[in-house]
């Protein structure tokens, strides 16, 4: 060890910003006002608390949230998805009614929607219907626009979706609202999520959609030019956990912000590290190269930093 650094002074000359509330995002899950019973997660809520929640966290200096809706009526294809006034809509709507300033980022995925629990769209002898779900896609992304979302995120992985998506907004005159795809590693850091969701898939898996956690080094970085090229303003990587060193490897490969999105199985393993690990762990993935950290521990590590630079 240098002695130097042994000198206060000299460890402040030389100190380089860590982690902030501003760096911070949080997931938040718009549910029905009775339940639905699941696992507990921070920033779980009914319409009713959207306010609530946002103007605690926006007065603890995080920036964004993403919204993910859960859906009550859900059929084949995907219709509630797209209906007037629904769960998404109306909670685009209420964060900025509360907080105008706060990033807003929607999930845009059929699974919260379709009655098998799928991303996508299906044809009748099972394969994904294509055009379908760009469609849906594209339109949901629309419509998020049209409600007052900054961004809007695309989750499955299917090639062709974020051009869809992109090409729309810009018909409908949204060409100021970003378009944020997933790089999404099969895992089961999803299941807390998934559980309260209700978006596991009835039968089957999403394996098909996702990146393959052996090859993921790899092909995430294939994925990301991809959509960067097809018209992706931004990405996210889920989970981050063990995605650490994708992190890393993307952020070598690519200028556009990455989000990092530790997930809902991520939130339940980190509380056993206690506070000050969560904080750890946090200012670990923003030296990785994450540019936006979208975290269950957002408040946690929000608080134990206000708390910190007071004392
Ligand atoms: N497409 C649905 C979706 N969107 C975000 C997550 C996981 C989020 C989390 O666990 O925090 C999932 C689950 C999945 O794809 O299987
Ligand atoms: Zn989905």
């Amino acid at each position: 060890m240098n002695p130097l650094r042994a000198r206060r002074a000299v460890r402040d000359l030389y100190a380089r910003p860590t982690i902030t509330a501003a760096d911070l995002t949080a997931p938040l899950l718009v549910l029905p006002d009775d339940g639905p019973a699941g696992p507990e997660l921070p920033g779980a809520t009914s319409l009713y608390g959207v306010a609530r929640t946002v103007r605690r966290w926006r007065d603890l200096g995080i920036r964004g949230v993403k919204i993910f809706a859960y859906g009550h009526d859900r059929d084949h294809r995907a219709s509630g998805a797209l209906a007037a006034g629904n769960r998404m809509l109306a909670g685009i709507e209420a964060v900025k009614a509360v907080a105008p300033d706060m990033a807003v980022t929607t999930e845009v995925c059929g699974c919260s929607w379709t009655d098998h629990g799928q991303c996508v769209l299906r044809r009748d002898d099972g394969g994904i219907d294509l055009d379908a779900t760009y469609e849906l896609m594209a339109a949901m992304a629309v419509q998020h626009a049209q409600a007052g979302a900054d961004v809007v995120s695309p989750t499955a992985m299917l090639d062709g979706s974020v051009r869809a998506v992109r090409s729309w907004l810009d018909e409908a005159n949204h060409r100021d609202v970003g378009v944020n795809p997933n790089l999404a590693l099969h895992t089961v850091l999803y299941g807390p999520f998934k559980q309260l969701m209700g978006t596991d898939p009835r039968a089957g898996h999403r394996r098909g959609l996702q990146l393959e956690p052996g090859r993921a080094d790899r092909d995430a970085l294939v994925q990301a030019r991809r959509w960067v090229a097809e018209g992706a303003d931004s990405l996210t990587l889920q989970p981050v956990m063990t995605a650490m060193d994708v992190l890393v490897r993307l952020r070598a490969d690519q200028q556009v912000p990455i989000v990092a999105y530790s997930t809902s199985g991520e939130w339940a393993a980190l509380q056993q590290l206690g506070p000050e690990g969560v904080v750890e762990y946090h200012a670990a993935l923003k030296r990785a190269g994450a540019d936006v950290i979208l975290s269950f521990a957002a408040e946690q590590v929000a608080q134990h930093l206000e708390g910190a630079g007071r004392g």
